[in-house]
């Protein structure tokens, strides 16, 4: 549903964004993730056609964003991170205002402006926006953005504003979104929140997509590149010998029982190694927490 080609954006000297090549697939929901000034924003904005790339493409649902940007918005919804309103007005006539702007009869118009602002859980809030609380707003953006009932959904940093409740509203809108057949596209620098939400991710750094796959493919991904050691913890029936791997780069051994660190899962070359002398009666590996090796790579970079 969204493919960019090689997709390229420079600043100046540098390139905010550097020969990007992802695929996002019908119906997927895709936590797109990088530390500051990775280049996400940058990618979305050429997604959503609101900046022209420098070299390269993105076509969303066959559409070159690019070459037909009217086009495209036709079925992208997309939630900036900073998204402003009109005070004086209410969410209703906020909507309803944007709401104009697409080939749609005022009759649809307020009854998908009625059944979203119930989705955002702010159909009873008479106030107008301009003393809303930035979670208020956040919500109503993602309203906004889903007024086309487009394909593909776009949202930048969306729960940057929200308090623990808003959050979990917000995850609980995604699996609707989801199950109702919609391409999400998550922007975030927050692993653990993308955790929750999406089964895929990739993960952008210096504009270039360093890994993607599923949690457990990053995760693989992350620590083949992280440099903290993995732990394998071995029992036998019998008092362990040293054990040789280059791969090892500390071991602790009491008795029949081991701590091994590696870099590598060498749980197999392991048991080649044991198997005949040792019954081993546990072997398993500790791996550090997602979000850990996350910060380890990229603080490195
Ligand atoms: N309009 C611009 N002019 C010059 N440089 C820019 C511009 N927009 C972005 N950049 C630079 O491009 C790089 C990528 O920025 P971008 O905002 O896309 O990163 P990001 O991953 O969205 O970061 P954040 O999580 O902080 O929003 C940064 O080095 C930034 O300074």
């Amino acid at each position: 549903m969204i493919t960019t080609r090689n997709l390229t954006k420079v600043y100046g000297e540098k390139a905010a964004v550097n020969n990007l090549n992802l695929e996002v697939g019908d119906g997927e929901v895709f936590g797109f993730l990088g530390p500051n000034g990775a280049g996400k924003s940058t990618t979305i904005l050429m997604l959503t056609g609101m900046i022209e790339p420098t070299s390269g493409n993105c076509l969303v649902d066959g559409i070159d964003v690019a070459r037909n940007p009217l086009k495209a918005k036709e079925i992208i919804g997309y939630l900036p991170e900073d998204v402003g309103f009109y005070g004086n007005l209410t969410a209703e006539q906020n909507l309803d205002y944007v709401g104009k702007f697409y080939p749609m009869s005022s009759k649809i118009r307020r009854e998908r402006i009625a059944s979203l602002l119930e989705l955002v859980r702010l159909k009873d809030v008479t106030q107008t926006v301009g003393g809303y609380s930035r979670g208020m707003n956040q919500r109503l953006g993602l309203a906004q953005a889903l007024l086309n009932d487009p394909k593909v959904v776009i949202l930048d940093e969306p729960t940057a504003n929200l308090d623990p409740e808003g959050v979990f509203q917000f995850r609980e809108i995604i699996r609707q979104l989801s199950e109702e057949g919609k391409t999400i596209l998550i922007c975030s620098h927050v692993l653990s929140e993308i955790k929750q939400v999406c089964k895929t991710l990739g993960i952008l750094s210096q504009g270039e997509l360093v890994a993607r796959g599923s949690v457990e493919e990053v995760e693989k991904q992350l620590i083949e590149k992280s440099k903290i050691p993995l732990k394998i913890i071995l029992e036998t029936k019998e008092t362990l010998p040293e054990i040789k791997d280059p791969n090892i780069e500390k071991i602790e051994i009491d008795g029949n029982h081991a701590v091994i660190y590696t870099q590598k899962d060498i749980r197999n070359e392991l048991s080649d190694l044991l198997r005949k002398d040792f019954g081993i009666i546990e072997m398993h590996l500790e791996s550090p927490a997602l979000e850990e090796l996350f910060l380890n790579v990229y603080r490195r970079e």
